[in-house]
């Protein structure tokens, strides 16, 4: 097992200072590599260029080792943030499982990697921040404040984000297209492995299990980066959406999930259960309509509760008191999820890597047992997960923290996109309506890769 490696040392210099907002694709296009992005309903919008620091693992304890690593680095520290969004987090994400990264596209992308930005806006409520990091040798503090000069006027000469011709969808670059596309796995094979993982669990070896597909696609134009990202974050405002960049290379694994694994504030500790699944109607009585079959459908019900339940189990050594609330359907721009918001106070201060490491991997993308459904797992599937469906999101300097689980995710390069997408397989699962619901599940990517590129759409 390989430890988590600081490739700089502490100490940590940081400095911000407000400016204007400029346009999104101008600053995401402004950026070095490895670039990151985070953004979620409740936190602010971070884009990250370059790294400051890179903290990586491998093996089964990649969360303690990243654990252990963010602690170094963020021992002694010099930093004025200006505003707490812009304190030094590092941002990142694991592998699902160990070995998970060993196969294609995974290849640039370790176990686990987490980057301290050199380069970082922020926009917070309160306005946008520019930030430069420095750690170990670079970590001078004139030299850190001449770099945020020099970043703040090449950001002062980009398109703000109130300029509507920037900010316009028109000037956009279009989607790609798909020019071929491969599925890793037919639908025959589809249904002999859905039908061999219910006979198991109606044999009473497993109760749950989540199986998944993936999908490459040969695009027909460059894949439009920060356009991609622009129109996800309209089309699901809701949503955790992140860009992953690895040290070498020139894919990214990016996405826009529902799921949030968890956030640590303090004590308080907010996750959700998200699972169980139906489509979006063509028309708002429709939505109701299979809104309202979803709530009382008893296998999506099921499985929903088997994700509900276990995540409560799994906080339970750590909390105090925990509260779920109502179980109610989560509406997105393509599916519609049954959802549980549960929230807890820890009964001591903790990491946010100890409660990521409990709950990963939830039975909404491992299953149940979580042993024996992992095997399946590895077993079944013919690609490898790498970061599909694995924490991914941030950390600060006191422990705190948000993970969202990633899926409705792809690694993309200039021109080939791979996408993930899985289901929840319980006793009365139909593999046929389990691969309509893959396909659905593949559509806030597939989205905008079709379309008004030169090149087609897939076949379903
Ligand atoms: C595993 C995925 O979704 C999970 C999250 C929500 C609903 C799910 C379901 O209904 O099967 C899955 O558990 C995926 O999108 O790849």
């Amino acid at each position: 097992m390989k430890r988590a490696r600081s490739r700089s040392s502490p100490p940590l210099v940081s400095r911000t200072t407000a400016v204007d907002e400029p346009a999104f694709a101008a600053a995401f296009d402004a950026l070095p590599s490895p670039r990151t992005t985070w953004s979620a309903p409740d936190d602010a919008l971070v884009l990250g260029g370059g790294a400051a620091a890179t903290l990586t693992a491998a093996g089964g304890d990649r969360f303690g080792s990243i654990r252990e690593a963010a602690a170094e680095l963020f021992e002694s520290g010099d930093v004025h943030a200006g505003t707490e969004a812009a304190r030094p987090r590092v941002f990142g994400g694991f592998a699902f499982h160990e070995g998970a990264c060993d196969g294609e596209p995974w290849g640039p992308f370790p176990e686990a990697r987490f980057v301290l930005p050199r380069v970082q806006l922020t926009v917070a409520d309160n306005g946008a921040w520019l930030t430069v990091n420095a750690v170990g040798d670079d970590a001078d503090v004139s030299a850190v404040e001449d770099r945020l000069a020099r970043e703040v006027d090449r950001f002062a000469a980009l398109d703000r984000s109130d300029d509507a011709a920037a900010a316009s969808a028109a000037s956009r670059p279009p989607r790609p297209g798909i020019r071929e596309s491969r599925r890793t796995t037919s639908r025959e094979a589809w249904r002999d492995s859905v039908g061999a993982a219910v006979d198991r669990i109606r044999a009473g070896d497993l109760r749950k299990v989540v199986l998944a597909q993936a999908l490459e696609a040969d695009l027909a134009a460059d894949f439009p980066r920060a356009a991609t990202l622009e129109r996800l974050a309209e089309k699901y405002p809701d949503c955790h959406r992140y860009w992953f960049e690895p040290d070498a290379g020139d894919s990214a694994f990016f996405g826009a999930t529902p799921e949030r694994l968890v956030s640590l504030r303090g004590r308080t500790v907010e996750t959700d259960a998200l699972a169980g699944t139906t489509g979006r109607g063509e028309t708002p009585n429709e939505d109701e309509w299979l809104a309202r079959e979803l709530l009382d459908d008893e296998k999506n019900v099921h499985e929903h509760e088997l994700v509900a339940e276990t995540v409560r189990d799994q906080l339970e050594p750590f909390a105090a008191s925990i509260a779920a609330g109502e179980r109610r359907v989560r509406r997105l721009a393509t599916v519609q999820h049954l959802h549980t918001p549960i929230t807890a106070e820890l009964d001591a201060d903790r990491h946010v890597l100890e409660l990521v490491e409990a709950l990963h991997p939830t039975p909404a993308v491992g299953g149940l047992p979580p042993d024996r459904a992992l095997a399946t797992i590895r077993e079944t599937e013919p690609f490898d997960r790498g970061w599909y469906a694995a924490p991914v999101g941030w950390i600060d300097a006191a422990g705190n923290g948000a993970f969202a689980v990633a899926i409705r995710s792809a690694v993309a390069s200039p021109r080939r996109a791979t996408l993930f997408a899985g289901v929840g397989v319980v006793s009365d699962s139909d593999p046929d309506r389990e691969w309509d619901e893959v396909q659905l599940k593949y559509r806030p990517i597939l989205d905008e890769l079709e379309g008004d590129g030169a090149g087609g759409s897939l076949d379903q």
